[in-house]
């Protein structure tokens, strides 16, 4: 019989707990915001995962959202709240518990499934895709959509989008390009695709198991798994005009790569990318290439401390103050015309861009403190 952990339940009723066995479920639980994450819903996530890794009796962790989405992101309402109070603290203080959390679920000794129905967004990717099992499906609809926000991609992104085949992370990471659920298959982002109308029986299937042997659950979730193909349009079939254009060195080049495939190619890819790049923050871009870039070649925690130090910088306006600029064209006053500071490439200089991935200069400010983990920092392999 399914039971509500009565603990966590009064606790935290943005984040339900279901215990089944050897089989813990964390329901996202704010169906209305899209199950956009709350400072309460990464704090108690956060605490679940540790218990539950002590906790010799479990062996397994689910993670699915109620309603039509998984998570739509860090609670971008709650920043515009805070933006009102004029503190950069309360940021600073989400995105730690927040990348600490990603680190906990990079490095967890359990395995983690999440069912990514619905919206996958931001820091919706931060607690599903760092975890052992994604299981993605026809109406999943992930994205990094930061750059046009004013922010980067984040929650250890340039772990995982740099790990992508060839140069798509680049391109998903700056355009915030939607992928389905295929595409996500197909990438590597999600390790397997189940029909919609078979995720509730994969679920009862994980909630009998009483073992923390990955191939055991992969084997499971093999059963309920298909193989769908990707659309004939989508960015997996022009792999070669990504990498020709998103290989380049800087955002400006990019660009003008793209502008010369653009009378080349039919598919509507390339213009789309070229229109989402001329509407994001300009100091976003530059920001978040140099951020994709430096994590190919640093670990998961590496990846983490660099961006809580890029996220600081951004939460106290100390370069540019594009993310707050972002948050009322799109939350408060949503004219979604937002005039970013500067307002083109060419005055977003390398210099700029290197003091994101300084030390916060303020006496009370701390680097991210990681704990030290037993289990090996893993590395999503991309499967193409
Ligand atoms: C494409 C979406 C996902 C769905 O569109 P829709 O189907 O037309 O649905 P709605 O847009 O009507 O959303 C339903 C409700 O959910 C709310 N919602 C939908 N995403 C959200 C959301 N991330 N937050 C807070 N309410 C939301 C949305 O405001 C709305 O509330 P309401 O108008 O009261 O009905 C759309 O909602 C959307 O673009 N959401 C924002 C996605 C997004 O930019 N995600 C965040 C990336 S940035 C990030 O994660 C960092 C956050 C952060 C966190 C803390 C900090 O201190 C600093 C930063």
């Amino acid at each position: 019989m399914r039971k509500i952990t009565s603990l966590f339940f009064a606790l935290l009723f943005q984040v339900l707990v279901e215990a089944n066995g050897s089989t813990r479920t964390l329901v996202l639980n704010r169906p209305k915001q899209l199950n956009a994450l709350s400072s309460a819903m990464v704090t108690g996530l956060l605490k679940c995962f540790i218990s539950y890794e002590e906790e010799t009796t479990v062996k397994l962790l689910i993670v699915k959202g109620k309603g039509r989405a998984f998570c739509a992101g860090g609670d971008v309402a709650e920043v515009a709240q805070s933006i009102n109070n004029d503190t950069w603290k309360y940021g600073a203080d989400f995105f730690r518990t927040e990348f600490l959390l990603n680190y906990i679920i990079a490095t967890y000794s359990k395995p983690q499934v999440s069912l990514l129905t619905g919206i996958v967004m931001g820091g919706g990717a931060g607690v599903s895709i760092h975890g052992r099992f994604r299981v993605a499906t026809e109406n999943t609809v992930f994205a990094m959509p930061e750059t046009a926000l004013g922010l980067f991609p984040d929650i250890g992104a340039s772990y995982f989008l740099s790990r992508l085949p060839g140069f798509y992370g680049e391109y998903v990471g700056l355009t915030g390009a939607r992928l389905d659920g295929a595409e996500m298959l197909a990438c590597g982002l999600a390790t397997h695709f189940v029909p919609l109308n078979r995720m509730s029986l994969l679920e009862e299937s994980l909630k009998k198991v009483d073992t923390s042997d990955p191939f055991a659950i992969c084997g499971i979730i093999d059963q309920f798994s298909q193989q769908p193909s990707v659309k004939g349009s989508s960015a997996m079939n022009r792999m070669e005009i990504i990498n020709r254009c998103f290989s380049k060195r800087t955002v400006e080049e990019i660009i003008s790569a793209l502008e010369q495939e653009a009378p080349r190619v039919t598919n509507k890819l390339v213009t789309a990318a070229i229109q989402s790049l001329r509407k994001a923050s300009p100091t976003s871009l530059k920001i978040s290439l140099a951020s994709i870039r430096e994590g190919r070649l640093q670990t998961v925690g590496e990846c983490l401390r660099r961006e809580y130090r890029m996220v600081c910088h951004v939460m106290r306006g100390d370069f540019s103050r594009d993310f707050f600029e972002g948050c009322r064209a799109i939350l408060v006053d949503k004219d979604r015309n937002p005039k970013w500071m500067p307002p083109t490439l060419d005055q977003v200089h390398d210099g700029v861009v290197g003091k994101y991935f300084s030390k916060v200069d303020d006496p009370e400010w701390e680097d991210l403190n990681l704990p030290t983990r037993s289990s090996h920092e893993r590395r999503i392999v991309p499967k193409l």
